[in-house]
């Protein structure tokens, strides 16, 4: 599955970037940064759905999605236009992202910014730091056990929030016995990159919404699909494709969170 194609190219980037980047010039990198910003506070807010706006220029299931991507004003857009929280794909080859572009898109707003790519290995948590990220997402299913556990302490020595992606039952138990505080449901099956928000609906029943923060993440079109997470007390909804793909992202984040408007 794409998921296996994705780990295997990422596994061969890192071993040619550890060889340029040696860890300790990464962590000399992270110094006299300011403390990243936490995830949970603002995307908590109480009887409000938060959205977390993500900017990426392609992805695996749909090609290019924005042709003249400028990530810095996409964020500025969304920043302005109400998001709790960014999300910036990093990851080259399949979304076309860069690890440059969370340089730049954290100088570009005050809330807190999640860096989204395959996490698997401790070095991506000291780049992720020098590169100014608050957030790292951390992916249950490209993971073992114990890698999982190491990246979340590791992050949280660090400073930075972990968003825990689940997709089934079996998944979001792991993440619970390791700890995970902000659990994102992916409604996006990897296998066939369907996307169904019964996920989040089947698997928010299991969580205690009172101690967990949980994110619903992909395939979040419209103004219908985020209240009827709002009903069902999920506290972000994490959209990407429904944003980038508006003439002007900023726009159609207004129009997807206002519900005074009809649509
Ligand atoms: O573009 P969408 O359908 O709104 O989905 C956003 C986000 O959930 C999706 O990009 C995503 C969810 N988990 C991931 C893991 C890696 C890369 C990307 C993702």
């Amino acid at each position: 599955m794409i998921l296996d194609r994705i780990l295997a190219h990422k596994r061969a980037e890192l071993a040619s970037r550890k060889r340029i980047m040696p860890l300790n010039e990464l962590e000399k990198a992270a110094q006299g940064l300011p403390a990243p910003l936490p995830l949970a506070p603002s995307i908590r807010r109480s009887g409000e759905l938060a959205v977390i706006a993500e900017t990426k220029k392609a992805s695996p299931s749909k090609g290019i999605l924005c042709k003249n991507y400028n990530p810095v004003k996409i964020v500025a857009a969304y920043e302005q236009a109400g998001a709790a929280a960014i999300s910036v794909l990093t990851e080259e080859k399949f979304f076309l992202g860069h690890p440059c572009h969370l340089v730049l898109v954290k100088r570009a707003v005050r809330i807190p910014v999640l860096r989204k790519d395959f996490i698997i290995d401790p070095y991506q948590i000291y780049e992720s730091r020098a590169l100014g990220a608050d957030a790292v997402l951390l992916i249950v299913a490209a993971l073992s056990p114990a890698l999982l556990a190491e990246l979340t302490k590791l992050a949280g020595d660090l400073g930075l929030s972990c968003l825990v992606e689940v997709h089934t039952e079996r998944e979001l138990s792991q993440a619970l016995a390791y700890g995970a505080e902000i659990i994102g449901i992916n409604n996006r099956n990897l296998h066939n990159f369907v996307t169904d928000l019964s996920v989040t609906f089947n698997l928010i029943d299991l969580i205690d919404l009172n101690k967990i923060t949980v994110v619903s993440e992909s395939g979040i079109k419209n103004k219908g699909d985020i209240l009827r997470l709002k009903e069902r007390g999920v506290h972000a909804a994490l959209v990407g494709e429904a944003l980038v793909r508006c003439a002007e992202p900023g726009q159609g984040l207004i129009k997807l969170t206002d519900f005074r408007a009809g649509g």
